[in-house]
């Protein structure tokens, strides 16, 4: 797959000397949904606002299907969507003119007909005629995307689509975006819900302190870092691991009535059968056992405090 987006060696110091960004390079790649994770203050807005021009980057470039976002802004630019975290409509404004407005913003062509299409595909095209003042705030943020989309972009950079919106609203946004991507459109959307990374995305990045620590596959990602454990429920619970029992890989649970063992998925033997004969051997018997992976969520955590450390 292509590039659409080409991020090289970006920096960003605000007017206070602060680098919020310290050379992050990332090239996206054309229909796939890219996931920003990070902590809180990472630099995640500042790379979006950086790529799509609302802030200057202090050095480095970004290209967006081959034009320069400094040098060949208009024609980058137009080819960009944005969804800012902080809802900034006209309340005054119909949810029509909001769009048809945002359209004529990049020159484009009035063309009612795509514009219906989107406020269809968004489920607003019932309340196209009602002023943004009275709808709620979900149907506020369908229609921060409508916007976005006005202009037929092929990227669209969502900044935190699903912060504070419940739990319905946050799967309708998922629908849209997987909508979305199958129209082609490429997806960059930063988000706290690591849940959401892990249902839609296709690739993650993980920023902190305005460096990129990673950026992989999902699944890959998933396979590469995620442990998964087996638990073996033991009939009767015991007050310490036999000796012959005694590795790094395994732990008496706190109540005595379980062990946990720790393995590695990539690993040519994952030892499995040894622990379970070993377990016969010491004169334990089992009545259950259990396997879990680690989430996403636990792989970030541990990038996340590896980098601190
Ligand atoms: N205009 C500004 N002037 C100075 N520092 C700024 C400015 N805007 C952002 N910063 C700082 O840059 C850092 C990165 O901020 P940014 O908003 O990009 O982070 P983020 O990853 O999007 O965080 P969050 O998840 O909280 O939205 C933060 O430490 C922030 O305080």
């Amino acid at each position: 797959m292509s590039d659409i987006v080409e991020i090289y060696d970006l920096r960003k110091a605000y007017d206070d000397g602060f680098e919020a960004l310290k050379g992050v390079t990332l090239n996206i790649k054309k229909g796939e949904i890219l996931a920003l994770l990070g902590p809180n203050g990472a630099g995640k807005t500042t790379l979006i606002s950086t790529v799509c021009g609302i802030t200057t980057s202090t050095s480095g470039s970004v290209k967006v299907d081959g034009h320069d976002t400094v040098s060949d802004y208009r024609a980058a630019r137009s080819m960009i969507g944005l969804v800012p975290q902080e809802i900034n409509l006209e309340p005054f404004e119909t949810v029509m003119s909001t769009v048809r407005f945002s359209r004529g913003l990049f020159g484009k062509p009035k063309n009612d007909v795509a514009l219906e299409n989107i406020l269809k595909q968004l489920s607003l095209w019932d309340k196209k005629d009602t002023q943004i003042r009275a709808l709620s705030g979900g149907m506020k943020r369908r229609v921060l995307i409508a916007k976005a989309l006005a202009h037929d972009p092929r990227v669209l950079f969502l900044d935190e689509p699903t912060a504070g919106v419940d739990v319905e609203l946050r799967r309708d946004m998922w629908e849209i975006v997987a909508e979305l991507k199958a129209d082609g459109v490429t997806i960059i959307l930063t988000t706290h819900y690591i849940e959401e990374a892990e249902a839609i995305a296709d690739r993650i990045g993980v920023i902190a302190h305005g460096e990129l620590l990673l950026v992989e596959d999902k699944d890959k990602l998933m396979a590469r870092m995620g442990k998964k454990q087996l638990t073996v429920q033991l009939s009767k619970p015991i007050k310490k691991l036999p000796a012959r029992l005694k590795s790094d890989a395994l732990v008496l649970a706190s109540d005595g009535a379980s062990l946990i063992y720790t393995y590695d998925t990539r690993a040519e033997r994952t030892g499995i059968t040894k622990l379970l004969s070993d377990v016969a051997a010491a004169g334990l018997v089992l009545t259950d056992i259990e396997t879990s992976q680690s989430s996403l969520e636990d792989i970030f955590v541990d990038l996340v405090k590896e980098d601190a450390a």
